[in-house]
């Protein structure tokens, strides 16, 4: 049961958390409970560095001190008696926090792999925090540092799991906890290298944590408890009128995680897939409703498209070859480039003599586009957004042209339609991107609510999400 920012943002919602947790315990099941760091914390944490990094040691700290009292509130609200001594460890690490940004900013340099340790404490102050909130409310339960579980390579930033070992790690450390019927509660989104250094799994990445633990330990449901009712037909905070869905494929899901539905980290479906495993979306303020359930094979629901996507902060490079015909040999360099820098492609149009490509912004486009430059023109535009449309492009062949029809007044730049069978790109400004969104919402989820409540349920939906159990 992976918890989000939003879920432990304050005292109410992580009594709420346990309340959710407590309650699959009544029914006999065993869950391994994953936190997020408190909602906003991990932002605040990073911009804390980068004060550090810029010489304004002193913002740094004023960021940390706030930290320190919204925690410190937070613990106020949960413990008890047993306050002073968790006061005190948070402190410990408050302290620690801050001869980090010391260093930082007398070094005057941060690399990805302090960034990953400055953002290490967010989930390891609510993790503490979360444990002990357990231990008041009577229900035995372990804080395991996921550092010693969560075991990756050392690619800071976005470090890539090593399955076996986390298996073996998980097996040892969370295992033992669940057969005596502690709840273990670990961080979320952060890890280490076989070596013990801190290494996270990229934003978002407390989704894949749960995930990860999941497939290590062999679980039979993976939950992820967020602030809406499930994954929605759009970002609902760009068309309030987003409905639930009931059910969608890994595959459509995977989709729409990658290309921004923020509701579930892009890799958070693979340990998924392997396991054969369902993965449920839902809502920690409403644990009543059913949310979402991600499964190989869900019921088909006859809608023409089943959600809406949105990537913002893109750049596009317009990579053209010097030589204008007989450019053979050139796409392979364009992608060696690519290649050399670790950046994948969003979006991606060519002809025969030039490559258009959607980058995200934060990929090195100091270097990229000299290496470019050396063989081809290049121009870029930044500020670009992508819509993905995600939805069953074979069976319901009108959607490309209805789609398009429906942006007739919106300047798209790049289409892409045909990688697969089950969605479709479109590259915009992102000034337009949301004022698109809610056309095309409008346009194939005319009705939502009505349309929801016609849509048969999935039936297995509540019955499954009580039968999980570790197996
Ligand atoms: N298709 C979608 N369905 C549901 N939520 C979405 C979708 N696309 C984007 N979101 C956004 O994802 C948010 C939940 O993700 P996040 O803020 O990371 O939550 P958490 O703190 O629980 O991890 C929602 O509040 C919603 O605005
Ligand atoms: N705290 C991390 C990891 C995470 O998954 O957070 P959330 O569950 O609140 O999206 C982040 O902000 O990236």
């Amino acid at each position: 049961m992976k918890f989000g920012g939003t879920s432990v943002e304050d005292a109410p919602a992580i009594q709420r958390t346990i309340d959710i947790v407590k309650g699959r315990r009544d029914r006999r099941l065993r869950p391994v409970v994953v936190v997020s760091a408190m909602a906003r914390v991990t932002d605040e944490l990073i911009a804390a560095a980068q004060h550090a990094v810029e010489g304004r040691l002193a913002d740094a700290v004023a960021l940390t001190a706030a930290l320190r009292v919204r925690h410190h509130d937070v613990a106020a609200g949960l413990v008890g008696r047993k306050l002073p001594a968790l006061l005190a460890d948070l402190d410990t690490l408050f302290a620690q926090l801050d001869v980090v940004l010391g260093g930082i900013n007398a070094v005057g340099e941060l690399t990805a792999r302090t960034t990953d340790l400055i953002a290490s404490f967010g989930e390891r102050l609510s993790s503490l925090i979360v444990a002990q909130a357990f231990e008041h409310r009577g229900i035995s339960s372990a804080l395991v540092d996921a550092r010693t579980c969560i075991i990756t390579d050392d690619r800071f930033g976005r470090a890539t799991p090593q399955p076996d070992l986390i298996a073996a790690a998980a097996q040892a450390h969370v295992l033992p906890l669940v057969q005596v019927e502690a709840v273990p509660i670990l961080g979320g989104f952060i890890a280490a290298t076989a070596g013990g250094i801190t290494t996270t799994l990229g934003r978002g990445g407390s989704d894949y944590t749960a995930a990860l633990l999941g497939r290590a330990l062999r679980a039979s449901a993976i939950e992820i408890w967020t602030d809406v009712n499930g994954v929605m037909t759009t970002d609902p905070r760009i068309c309030p009128d987003a409905t639930r869905l009931r059910s969608i494929s890994f595959e459509q899901a995977s989709e729409l995680a990658y290309f921004g539905a923020k509701v579930l980290h892009p890799a958070t479906i693979l340990p998924a897939v392997e396991t054969g495993v369902p993965v449920w979306v839902l809502n920690s303020r409403d644990p009543a409703n059913e949310g979402t359930v991600i499964t190989a094979a869900p019921p088909a629901t006859g809608r023409a498209l089943t959600s809406i996507a949105v990537k913002r902060r893109l750049t596009v490079l317009h990579v053209t070859s010097r030589r204008l015909l007989a450019s053979h040999g050139f796409l392979r360099r364009v992608f060696e480039v690519l290649d050399r820098h670790g950046a994948s492609a969003n979006m991606l149009a060519s002809s025969e003599v030039s490559i258009s490509i959607a980058l995200e912004q934060t990929e090195d486009l100091s270097s990229i586009v000299p290496d470019l430059q050396a063989f081809a023109d290049v121009a870029t535009e930044a500020k670009r957004a992508l819509v993905c449309l995600v939805g069953d492009f074979q069976e319901r062949p009108g959607v490309a042209s209805r789609a398009m029809q429906c942006l007739r007044e919106i300047e798209v730049g790049m289409i892409s339609l045909g990688a697969n069978r089950i969605s479709m790109n479109l590259l915009l400004t992102e000034a337009e991107v949301d004022h698109a969104v809610r056309l095309l919402h409008a346009e194939f989820f005319p009705h939502n609510a009505a349309t929801a409540a016609a849509i048969p349920d999935a039936g297995f939906a509540r019955e499954h999400a009580m039968a999980w159990h570790l197996v």
